[in-house]
């Protein structure tokens, strides 16, 4: 038998399977969807199983055998291994890129180094004979010292380099204790009367016959100590195994079930439009503003669908949106529900996945990677706030959540909602034409009013004399929420651009030596670091250029704005929520919990805190500066501001007590701003699908982003024109090729930057010819350093 395999070679010029034999001892066990070690050139790598078939057409002779198989059960189903190809096609991406994103990472080839033993140990120099004594090889880490010496060897012969793959164990194991069944067992069993505490545990043993316990169980409830445990373990008292255990990623312990709502009418319509669908491949738009009660539409849906048998999988754009939404579907699902977000560890991932893979859950709430959940019966898929950036995957293999889900839909014959108070242009377009069905929710779930808006003009403030970044309507507003006893939001949007060190001399600002780009100043350290490469430096005491002494950091950070409100409300209790406040594992369930029982009086962050946040007592939300996105060189800055002011403006007045929201503007004016305002979707989307129109972007072209990188900025632009020609002789008059011109940070980690991007309407011939673009890259530029990317449907073009 041969299995044809898709090999973890990334660098090769055309993406196929590789035959290879399958040993005779391995065919019972060997089945498609598996990881298998196979040897490649001179090295063993980690492949997938795609195939089984009887013969190949290569000479048998030279075919080789697997190495070793890593799975008992496949890892990916029939279904995965078919959609693989569909993205491979459709994301122009490596067919191993797409297989191994669907698995969770401890499962992905990591290789490790080592030096292999190829003589007796008499042989090689004394000083390492320590090191190969216990095994034939030693892990490249172990030796770090030795280097020189291993590297005399190699030339010798005696000691080979070679890489293998790493088998993680990430299956966590717990020690069971097993009391015996019979108290006549136990009874029979001497005692020395002075061993108190083995007769203080056998006690607790009588009383707990035929128990099994976990041992550090045991400890605890019997008071008592593993030594104690193993020697009433070798009077036969009890046995001892190890077993399976899941790693519990919940912080939130005890959550009680709840009942689902009854729904309002607007509510009951669209949950009856989904219900009558359940068993077709439909996509719905809900769009519902925001608090309009969208997610109790989600958990009743998927009600419907565990009702059937079926499972379900409700994606959620960020981590931090996670503990909230977890929380409710834990109330309402318990056990059934798996949770798969950025936020844990590789273990517990894992852990999660294998509870999917052996179908002890039903329904998984997670980011974009858990749309690849290997259920096999799936019923429904939700994609929840469907606008968001974070759908897309930024590297390779560069697919969005949404085509996936409508794939998987397809396959399924099951449907996907994708809900949002602010759809994406190219959603509600499709909601448009019919393509999806459109479902509305107009007001809120309790009819709460929206809350009321106010834009302040920061110009006249500036006009007045208020230097602040607070305006003195906000600030005002804030007192008064405080006296109340009511709670604030405050949100920076800080996307684009952050503090920086500049000389207030010569105006020099500190710039990363290998990118095209400011650094970051970061208080907590004195630190200045570039956000692009990681490099990082103290801030200098004087100015590099000119020796001055007025070296100061600029900008508004999240902490200057913190240190500006000390000075507004100095009583204020202010939780700040940021990258640097939620570095550690669970700080953002942390943050959000404290805000919500009342420990703070402001919750003061970015992007993180504008949606998913439910929490009755915020009357007031406060945006610093609308802004800052709006000017940002890309076709969707309107629309991305326009949806994150919609949203940060939807978490005041969520429950009984109204809600007020200030924006402050440089550009009031914008229609982004103003439409933001009173959240009116409709005038915004025709707008905006006028400006779209008018300048040629989606959703009236579609685009690709073809970026190059290279060290040497001439070779770059070389390829980039060369590709631009070839693009232009090759695809219709129709289609507009825009550049190549150097990307908007023109340097990154010292590779220079080129891109040029192709718009069009109707392109049959696009497939056929980036492949071809990306076999000239693999055969020649690859080899000369370069690199080569390409983004069907960008979510920007920066
Ligand atoms: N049928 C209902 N009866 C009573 N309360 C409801 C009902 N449906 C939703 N709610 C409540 O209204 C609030 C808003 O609902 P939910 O969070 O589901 O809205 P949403 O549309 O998902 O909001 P957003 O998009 O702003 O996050 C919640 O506190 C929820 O418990
Ligand atoms: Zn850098």
């Amino acid at each position: 038998m041969i299995a044809e395999v898709i090999v973890d070679v990334a660098a090769h010029p055309i993406d196929r399977p590789f035959d290879y034999a399958i040993p005779n001892k391995l065919e019972p066990l060997t089945e498609p969807g598996m990881r298998v070690k196979v040897p490649f050139g001179n090295r063993k790598v980690l492949g997938f199983i795609t195939n089984i078939k009887q013969t190949t057409e290569l000479d048998s002779a030279k075919i080789k055998p697997i190495h070793e198989l890593m799975d008992v059960v496949p890892v990916l189903t029939p279904e995965l291994l078919e959609l693989a190809k569909w993205m491979k096609e459709k994301t122009v991406c490596f067919e191993i890129d797409a297989l191994q994103v669907m698995i969770p990472a401890a499962l992905r080839a990591k290789y490790e180094k080592r030096f292999v033993l190829k003589a007796s140990l008499e042989e090689i120099a004394p000083q390492l004979r320590p090191f190969f004594a216990k095994r034939p090889f030693v892990r490249a880490s172990e030796a770090e010292e030795f280097f020189s010496q291993l590297k005399k060897e190699m030339d010798k012969g005696t000691i080979m380099a070679d890489t293998d793959i790493s088998q993680q164990t990430a299956v966590k194991k717990v020690r069971m204790i097993h009391i015996a069944d019979s108290l006549e067992q136990l009874e029979a069993i001497e005692i020395r009367a002075n061993a108190k505490q083995q007769l203080k545990l056998m006690e607790y043993m009588k009383a707990n016959v035929g128990r099994a316990i976990e041992s550090a169980q045991l400890q605890k409830e019997a008071g008592t100590t593993l030594p104690t445990i193993y020697s009433l373990v070798d009077k036969g008292a009890a046995s001892i195994s190890n077993m399976e255990a899941y790693r519990d990623p919940q912080l939130l312990a005890q959550i009680e079930k709840k009942e689902s709502l009854s729904l309002t009418p607007a509510q009951q319509q669209a949950f009856d439009a989904i219900r009558r669908s359940l068993d077709t491949s439909r996509t719905f738009l809900l769009h519902g503003i925001t608090g309009s009660g969208k997610t109790e539409i989600y958990l009743q849906s998927i009600d419907q669908v565990l009702k059937a048998g079926k499972e379900a999988i409700m994606l959620v754009p960020e981590i931090s949106l996670t503990p909230q939404m977890t929380v409710r579907f834990k109330e309402r699902f318990g056990d059934m529900v798996a949770v798969l977000h950025s936020g844990l560890s590789a273990g517990e991932k894992y852990d999660e996945w294998r509870k999917i893979q052996r179908g002890e859950v039903k329904v998984v709430v997670g980011a974009r990677s858990a749309i690849f959940a290997p259920f096999q019966n799936l019923g429904l898929i939700i994609l929840d706030e469907e606008h968001e950036s974070s759908y897309k995957q930024d590297d390779s293999p560069r697919y969005h959540a949404r085509d996936v889900a409508i794939w998987r839909s397809e396959f399924h014959q099951c449907p996907v909602i994708l809900g949002s108070a602010t759809p994406s242009l190219e959603s509600y377009a499709r909601a448009q034409k019919g393509v999806y069905e459109l479902l509305v929710l107009e007001k809120r779930a309790q009819n709460q009013p929206l809350p009321n808006v106010e834009i302040i003009d920061m110009r006249e403030e500036l006009k007045k004399g208020n230097r602040s970044m607070f305006s003195v309507p906000l600030a005002d507003a804030i007192r008064e929420r405080l006296e109340k006893k009511e709670q604030v939001v405050l949100f920076l949007n800080k996307r684009g651009y952050s503090s920086f060190v500049l000389c207030r001399d010569c105006g020099t600002v500190m710039q990363c030596p290998n990118c095209d780009i400011s650094l970051t100043y970061h208080r907590s350290t004195e630190m200045m670091k570039c956000h692009y490469c990681g490099y990082d430096e103290k801030v200098p005491t004087t100015c590099p250029e000119c020796e001055s002494q007025h070296i100061r950091f600029f900008g508004t950070g999240t902490q200057k704005v913190e240190e500006e409100l000390a000075k507004v409300v100095p009583e204020a209790r202010v939780l700040r929520m940021d990258v640097d406040t939620t570095r550690n594992k669970g700080a953002h369930e942390k943050i959000l919990a404290a805000f919500g029982e009342g420990k703070a009086d402001i919750l003061l962050g970015t992007q993180m805190i504008a949606k998913g946040l439910d929490f009755p007592n915020i009357t007031l939300v406060g945006v610093l500066s609308a802004d800052t996105t709006l000017h940002l060189p890309d076709f969707r800055a309107a629309e991305k501001t326009y949806q994150l002011l919609t949203q940060v403006s939807g978490r005041a007045g969520r429950d009984k007590l109204p809600g007020t929201v200030y924006i402050q503007s440089y550009t009031p004016e914008h229609y982004a701003i103003t439409l933001a305002k009173d959240q009116l979707f409709e005038p915004f989307y025709d707008q905006e699908m006028a400006m779209r129109r008018a300048s040629g972007y989606p959703p009236y072209f579609y685009v690709v982003n073809i970026q190059f990188t290279h060290e040497d900025l001439m070779t770059v632009s070389e390829y980039a024109e060369q590709t631009v020609r070839y693009l232009n002789s090759q695809l219709s008059p129709s289609t507009i090729i825009i550049g190549p011109s150097a990307s908007l940070i023109a340097r990154v980690n010292n590779r220079y930057r080129y891109q040029c991007l192709i718009k069009y309407k109707k392109e049959p011939k696009l497939s056929e010819v980036l492949q071809q673009l990306i076999k000239i890259y693999r055969t020649e530029w690859l080899r000369k350093g370069a690199t080569l990317s390409i983004d069907m449907n960008p979510t920007s073009v920066m």
